[in-house]
């Protein structure tokens, strides 16, 4: 930013296994948006590697990143980021279409609990049934990470809470690595692994042999 240089991520350095669902927490402008955006190849770094199920996608070039996001990230965001005048199923068909090997958009909506609103447009749907949308979206890409920047951030204490369930289950049940971040750290109790991140650096990687239901969670 001109005279001042701002390290965002200063020689972070964390591993995730496969099939974990892993959150990363850490104080407001820790840098987790920041690792987030470079593990999802919509950011770069300009030292360091990351290595994504044996590629090292720090080295990928623009074109090559495209490819990347397009088939092995699926992003769920703050504020959904849906098409405002696409239907809930056209939204999740334009990210299936563009994909090698898609899950169906319509089974994916039912299986995120939308089967009877295929048809609204985001602005029918609440908050919490839109962050559905955005993540069978992101779920329909067939993806082999799923990042969640804050993904209950603009939702209430039992929407978060179910929008959290769905996150979990989905991890359970389909085997999909799950990366959500959150400055809650009440949240971390449910992870099977927990990254701590302060001043752009990751200060622990912790294993939760037991991580509990998000039900049983309270904040
Ligand atoms: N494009 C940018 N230009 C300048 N500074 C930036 C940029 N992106 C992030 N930063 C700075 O880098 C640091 C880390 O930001 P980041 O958004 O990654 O933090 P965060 O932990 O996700 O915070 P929050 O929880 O508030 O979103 C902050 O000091 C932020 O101001």
């Amino acid at each position: 930013m001109g005279e001042n240089k701002i390290t965002a991520a200063d020689h972070i350095s964390f591993f995730v296994e496969k099939g974990e669902f892993c959150i990363i927490v850490g104080p407001s402008g820790a840098g987790k948006t920041t690792v987030l955006n470079m593990l999802g190849g919509m950011d770069t770094c300009d030292e360091g590697r990351i290595v994504l199920d044996g590629n090292l996608i720090s080295e990928y070039s623009q074109k090559q990143l495209t490819t990347y996001r397009r088939y092995d990230v699926g992003f769920v965001f703050q504020f959904y980021n849906l098409v405002q005048n696409l239907t809930a199923l056209e939204n999740v068909e334009l990210a299936s279409e563009i994909c090698r090997d898609p899950l169906d958009a319509r089974e994916t909506l039912t299986g995120v609990g939308l089967g009877e609103r295929l048809r609204n447009f985001p602005a029918q749907l609440s908050g919490g049934e839109q962050q559905r949308v955005a993540i069978a979206r992101a779920l329909a890409k067939n993806p082999k990470i799923l990042l969640c920047d804050e993904p209950t951030g603009a939702l209430d204490y039992n929407t978060g809470k179910a929008v959290l369930g769905l996150l979990q289950d989905t991890c359970r049940n389909t085997g999909r690595t799950v990366i959500v971040i959150t400055h809650n750290s009440a949240l971390t109790g449910m992870a099977d692994r927990i990254i701590r991140i302060k001043s752009g650096k990751a200060v622990s990687n912790e294993v939760n042999l037991h991580p509990t239901p998000v039900e049983e969670i309270e904040w």
